[in-house]
């Protein structure tokens, strides 16, 4: 059978001090208990940047100001395909939290560890790595 394809966005959120913002997925979800990067799946008719803006509402509770491309890929899981759209996000309006009652952490960029993070996030968190060297 083909597999789904499915769209999601999701959100590198970067404060002043250089620490990004994660959340912790629910007990219930898939990759329940890794650490994501807030976002989730795009509705009919959103572009990805409306998926963006409308997941960190619901999912965190702050209002995006500005949201640049960081990289959009393809990523093939066992039953579906996830067309990956990750925006940067330096300027927000609110304080993130878990609206859904999910765990929230600040981690400095360079202290990110891809064995916590679903396995389409290992070659996006090589880069932010990679990335921290150079600040
Ligand atoms: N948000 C997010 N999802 C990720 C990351 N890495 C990764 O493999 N995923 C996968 C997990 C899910 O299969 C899919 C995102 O869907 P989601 O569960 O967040 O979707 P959603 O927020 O719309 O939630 P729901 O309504 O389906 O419960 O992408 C990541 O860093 N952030
Ligand atoms: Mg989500």
């Amino acid at each position: 059978m083909k597999k789904k394809l499915v769209q999601v966005s999701a959100a590198i959120i970067r404060n002043e001090f250089g620490q990004i913002y994660l959340t912790r997925r629910l007990e219930g979800q898939d990759f329940a208990q890794s650490l994501e990067f807030p976002g989730g799946k795009g509705n009919e008719g959103e572009t990805p940047e409306q998926t963006l803006v409308r997941e960190l509402e619901e999912e965190i509770g702050i209002q995006v100001l500005s949201a640049v491309v960081f990289e959009h890929f393809l990523f093939e899981y066992p039953s579906k395909i996830i067309q990956f759209h990750f925006y940067l996000v330096e300027e927000w309006i609110g304080e993130p939290f878990g609206r859904e009652g999910q765990e929230g952490i600040w981690l400095a960029q360079n202290e990110l560890d891809a064995s916590l993070f679903p396995p389409a996030n290992a070659r996006l968190i090589q880069r932010l790595l990679a990335e921290s060297e150079n600040c």
